[in-house]
């Protein structure tokens, strides 16, 4: 945990170098401040006139915070395998942590020092061309930071001390936070992607896939195996993030909404589904898994909703996701709060099963700890976990990069999030891929999981253009 202090930046900042000195190594100033109203996305478009490539974007699916990164003070990054990923990042997040100097009024979270990032869903699925650039785990400590907070706005200048003294001086920082801040004052704008057209990476091998999975569900082996697919979607012009945030933004008001910005890639999504929320000592999760479509008319989405409930293939397989979670969360979370019966989350383009998860664990511990237990849940890995990810990495043929694994914050404080990275895609130029995938358990029919695949694949196709309602 960090120490606030209320002195002057300037002092601050001589103390940050001295303390650099010292201990030979980089020291971190963080200073957070209130500011008036900005526009989520202007922030973010502004900050791509100076830091495109090194952004971020976090929107939490309850609309209680936003976070905007531009720019980047220092990365905690991990090519570690399994857990030791997860445990590495923080052991060097705690001791940067323990050195930084903060200049704030009060520990308001979400704001100073911050980790933002990814991890990928498989560890020991080898990186493929498309996701290079992304680590096992990579965290950004922004160099500027836009935190909303309810109404209330902060900004937070990161900048890192080194030994030698080189790196920007504290006034090239406040220099550079006022243009940001000027610019971030206009609206956002964004070029048009052009021309789309989409196609289906190896279609009819996932449906076989599905059913070879069935059969050997059927022998009682294993339980469920999630299996995901992708497609390409190619424009005529560059596709940006700005764009496709926007779209996201008005079109995904239920959903996690990220952007993660890597060495000319994005990572990028709308999901529903939170990992883990730790809030002070509160530890928030959720078990969702089991899909029907929505209806066209109240009354057959009502319809729908109830045959979902009672769907015993969709209860089953939404009922390993809760034991799964349960016993996860067991060791380190006291009073532990899961409903007996899920109910319905209703999204624009699919309802699901959803039960909510509820508990409380020492303020000290880490979010890591829980990510690292918690992930990958049944929800997109499967039962047995390790015998799942085997078959997941021998019938899916593709690197799900960090779809499916968690994205998300955590700050000095002890507060952060992380959400189940789905319903996402990577922008690359000209073109992106997007991800999708199923539970699939013994009763798993090929077409209607394909189906579920397709009505998975339409928030990210409606964000980059496509012309579906
Ligand atoms: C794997 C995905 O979604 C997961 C699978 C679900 C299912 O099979 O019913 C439902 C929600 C998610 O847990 C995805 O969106 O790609
Ligand atoms: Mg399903």
């Amino acid at each position: 945990m960090v120490t606030i202090q209320k002195t002057n930046i300037d002092q601050a900042y001589d103390a940050a170098l001295v303390k650099a000195q010292q201990i030979n190594h980089p020291v971190l100033l963080s200073m957070v401040e209130e500011t008036g109203v900005l526009d989520p996305l202007s922030f973010y478009h502004a900050g791509g006139r100076v830091f495109k490539g090194e952004r971020f974007l976090w929107k939490d699916r309850d609309q209680t915070i936003s976070l905007i990164g531009a720019g980047s003070s220092y990365d905690l990054s991990s090519s570690m395998k399994e857990g030791e990923r997860f445990f590495a990042i923080e052991k060097e997040w705690k001791r940067f942590i323990s050195d930084a100097v903060v200049v704030s009024r009060e520990e308001w979270p979400g704001t100073g020092p911050l980790a933002f990032g990814g991890f990928r869903f498989d560890s020991a699925n080898p990186v493929s061309e498309e996701w290079t650039g992304f680590n096992e785990g990579s965290l950004r400590i922004p160099r500027y930071m836009l935190t909303k907070a309810g109404e209330a706005n902060y900004l937070t200048v990161n900048v890192v001390c080194l030994p030698d003294g080189s790196g920007p001086s504290l006034q090239q920082c406040l220099k550079e936070r006022d243009r940001l801040l000027m610019m971030a004052s206009e609206p956002a704008s964004h070029e048009d992607p052009g021309e789309m057209s989409a196609e289906d990476i190896r279609p009819l091998e996932w449906k076989q896939s599905v059913r070879n999975v069935v059969d050997r569900l059927k022998t009682g082996e294993m339980e469920k195996v999630v299996l995901a697919r992708k497609t390409k979607v190619s424009f005529s012009d560059e596709v940006t993030s700005d764009f496709v945030l926007d779209n996201l933004w008005k079109q995904q008001p239920d959903s996690f909404i990220f952007s993660f910005e890597q060495e000319g890639s994005c990572f990028i999504g709308a999901t529903p589904e939170r990992l883990v929320k730790k809030d002070g000592e509160e530890i928030l999760s959720t078990c969702l898994a089991g899909s029907i479509a929505r209806g066209r008319d109240l009354e057959e989405d009502e319809e729908l909703g109830r045959e979902l409930l009672d769907d015993e293939k969709n209860r089953y397989e939404h009922q390993l996701v809760v034991d799964s979670i349960r016993q996860a969360l067991s060791d380190d979370c006291k009073r532990l709060s899961i409903p007996d019966e899920p109910q319905l989350m209703k999204l624009k383009d699919i309802q699901h099963l959803y039960t909510p998860v509820k508990g409380t664990a020492p303020a000290g511990l880490s979010i890591l700890t829980l990510v690292e237990k918690l992930h990958p849940t049944p929800a997109l890995g499967g039962v047995p976990r390790k015998e799942a990810m085997q078959v997941i990495r021998e019938e899916e043929q593709m690197d799900r990069g960090l779809y499916a694994g968690p994205v998300g914050w955590m700050d000095a404080y002890g507060n952060g999030e992380y959400a189940v990275a789905l319903r996402s895609g990577l922008l690359k130029g000209d073109h992106a891929f997007i991800y999708a995938g199923c539970g699939i358990v013994a009763h798993s029919d090929p077409d209607s999981e394909f189906k579920e695949t397709q009505m998975k694949f339409r928030p990210m196709q409606r964000a980059l253009g496509g012309n579906l309602i």
